[in-house]
């Protein structure tokens, strides 16, 4: 799925230059379940960000695959770029994101517009992802109405709802108590195997990052454990 070769990620700041990322290689395979860990300011949002073409490294190779072979997304064009994130990837974060004044459907909707699914068709997708998460009796409330875990649940229909290829979830259990920790990670991990997803998960949570695949662990833009497959 990913290939990363000797990748290092600098941002500028009003101090110099902060490196977020120092020599990282790594593959991830298709349909892979793989935690990202480390200590704050370690580099794991900044590897997702770099997974989901939201950055593009400073130096090194960052390749997706793809049918017509593997994509260089250091490469590629912000427009295609914003095509494979639209297509391919789909991301939950810690606070859920959802849209506070369109209903549960109508946020699961909105991720579909951009690749060009609209109207009923959209609506059937989104009501049937609705379902699969287990909220087809919620579908018309808005965010504001539903408790944290049914936001969640809500942001993982978003992302799923486009049949990407790889989830990146961002601390997603970092705001939910720990039966909603355990519901939301369960179905996070058992829609990822049913439909084939790949799923990279940063989690300060060890008893969550314990029941991945495999374990990175990035430390002062290192990774320090988990590169072998
Ligand atoms: N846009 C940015 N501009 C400047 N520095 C940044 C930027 N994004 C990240 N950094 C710096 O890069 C380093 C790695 O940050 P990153 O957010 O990837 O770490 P993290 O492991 O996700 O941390 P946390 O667990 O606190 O979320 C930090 O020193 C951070 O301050």
């Amino acid at each position: 799925m990913y290939e990363l070769v000797n990748v290092s990620k600098s941002y500028r700041s009003r101090d110099g230059a902060v490196t977020a990322l120092d020599g990282v290689s790594l593959e991830i395979g298709d349909g892979e379940w793989v935690a990202v860990q480390g200590p704050t300011g370690g580099g794991k949002s900044t590897l997702l960000q770099l997974l989901g073409a939201l950055e593009q490294p400073t130096s090194g190779t960052v390749t997706l695959s793809a049918d017509s072979g593997a994509l260089d997304l250091g490469a590629l064009s912000e427009q295609r770029l914003s095509g494979i994130r639209a297509n391919r990837i789909g991301f939950v974060f810690q606070s859920f994101n959802l849209i506070p004044t369109l209903t549960a459907v109508n946020n699961v909707v909105a991720a579909l517009r951009p690749i060009g699914v609209r109207g009923p068709v959209a609506h059937a997708r989104a009501r049937e992802a609705l379902g699969r998460v287990g909220l087809g009796d919620r579908v018309n409330h808005l965010p504001a109405a539903l408790s944290g875990g049914q936001q969640q649940r809500v942001a993982i229909a978003r992302a799923l709802v486009k049949n990407p290829d790889v989830i990146l979830a961002d601390e997603p259990t970092g705001n939910l108590d720990e039966r909603m920790r355990d519901e939301i990670v369960s179905l996070l991990q058992r829609i990822c195997e049913e439909q084939k997803v790949t799923l990279v998960m940063v989690t300060h949570d060890r008893q969550v990052a314990s029941r991945a695949g495999r374990i990175l662990t990035l430390d002062g833009g290192r990774l320090v454990s988990g590169a072998e497959v």
